[in-house]
């Protein structure tokens, strides 16, 4: 088992990645303050997962919570269903939630621990790769709103994460891909000798190759700990771990949430966010290939489906939550290995990149 620790300063957590950790109570109980916990999970991963933490932990099944599974159930009217349970169970003050799943789960319940009497403990249990490298760490929660994705949300850290390998085993295999476009995504931003190891062990990890696979999680959590600990709130630095999420968050509430993954739709974010680079001048258009192919080669989609048009992007863009005084703003990339901070960009060469990849769209 590998241990990563986030340090804020004044506060800091731990990040366990390995296999076998669900029967590791010994990893639980240091982050459980009181003796109320409710393990909150979907109807996908409590099948899999929730009898064996619920043992590890000794808890009852009238501690568990099994929630809709799915992107469209990120919603305000699931964060409710969570308080109702909390209090018709009478949990108090200091309850500790438990959120077992990928990061539907994660940012549901961490929202719903973020606003529970002011703000209760939980602990991130992610079981999907995407969960695993990126949404179980740092710290956001929320949910989405039909005019705007997470737009509804919380700065809120969990008391630990524990991320257990194995239950990878589990995940269907576009989701496995969704996942990777996270893992590409830190190469892109800020790693480029992790690019350049993607580049070499793409087929390892779309195998589920274990020692792949710790090694892409341990460092895409290194990655976005480095980060979020330079920058917490988005005030200047976390906004590179927002690469490709403008086009890519306008995809999925455009398409309706849950047609395209949050995965597939970054990725095709980060071409057109790499598209719109090279025009201005600041990507050579060969490390666009690049990233094309890498993302092709992970399984991935590269370009939007025919239904966002330029006008349905630029719609959602509209209400991207890295806008200043209405301005779209972007990150862009310098180089494979370097993003910018968001900035605003030429009209005409936004236009251009949304038309470029309108006219290729599938
Ligand atoms: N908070 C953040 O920093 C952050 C970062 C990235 C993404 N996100 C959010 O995360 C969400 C996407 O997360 P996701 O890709 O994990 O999707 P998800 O939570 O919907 O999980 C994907 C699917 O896999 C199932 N599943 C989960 N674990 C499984 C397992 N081990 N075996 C079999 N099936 C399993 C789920 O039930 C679901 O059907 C989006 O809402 C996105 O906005 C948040
Ligand atoms: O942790 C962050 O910061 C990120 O931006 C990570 C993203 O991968 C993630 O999708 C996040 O939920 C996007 O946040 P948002 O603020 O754009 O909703
Ligand atoms: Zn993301």
């Amino acid at each position: 088992m590998k241990t990563l620790t986030i340090d804020l300063g004044a506060r800091s957590y731990p990040i366990y990645i390995g296999t076998g950790l669900l029967s590791r109570r010994d990893l639980f109980t240091p982050h459980i303050g009181g003796e109320q916990v409710m393990v909150v999970t979907n109807d996908v991963v409590g099948p899999l997962y929730l009898e064996r933490l619920l043992a590890t932990l000794g808890l009852p099944d009238e501690a568990a919570l099994v929630l809709p599974d799915g992107e469209r159930h990120k919603t305000l009217e699931t964060v409710n269903r969570i308080f109702d349970a909390l209090l018709e169970r009478r949990y108090s003050r200091n309850a500790t939630l438990v959120a077992l799943g990928g990061g539907v789960i994660g940012d549901i319940v961490g929202f719903a621990a973020a606003c529970y009497q002011r703000g209760i403990d939980f602990i991130q249990v992610p079981t999907t790769l995407l969960a695993q490298v990126d949404s179980s760490v740092g710290g956001k929660t929320g949910v989405n709103h039909p005019l705007g994705k997470n737009m509804i949300g919380a700065f809120h850290q969990p008391r630990a994460v524990i991320a257990d390998i194995a239950t990878l085993d589990t995940l269907p295999e576009r989701e496995l891909q969704a996942g990777i476009a996270e893992v590409i995504k830190y190469g892109l931003i800020r790693d480029a000798p992790f690019f350049t190891w993607l580049e070499d062990h793409i087929e390892a990890l779309r195998r589920r190759d274990p020692d792949a696979l710790t090694y892409a999680v341990e460092r895409s959590c290194r990655n976005k700990a480095e980060v979020v600990a330079a920058d917490e709130r988005e005030g200047g630095l976390r906004a590179i771990l927002n690469f490709g999420h403008t086009f890519g968050h306008a995809i999925e509430a455009g398409m309706g949430y849950g047609r395209y993954l949050h995965g597939e739709a970054v990725a095709i974010g980060m071409c057109q966010a790499a598209d719109l680079s090279a025009r201005l001048g600041l990507l050579p258009r060969r490390d666009v290939q690049r990233i094309e192919s890498l993302l092709a080669r992970a399984g991935l989609p590269t370009t939007p489906p025919a239904a966002m048009d330029g006008a349905a992007f630029l719609r959602h863009m509209a209400v991207d939550k890295k806008n200043r005084d209405g301005q779209i703003r972007l990150i862009l990339l310098e180089e494979i290995g370097r993003a910018t901070l968001p900035r605003p960009v030429p009209r005409e060469s936004l236009e251009a990149t949304l038309h470029e990849y309108g006219r290729s769209g599938a």
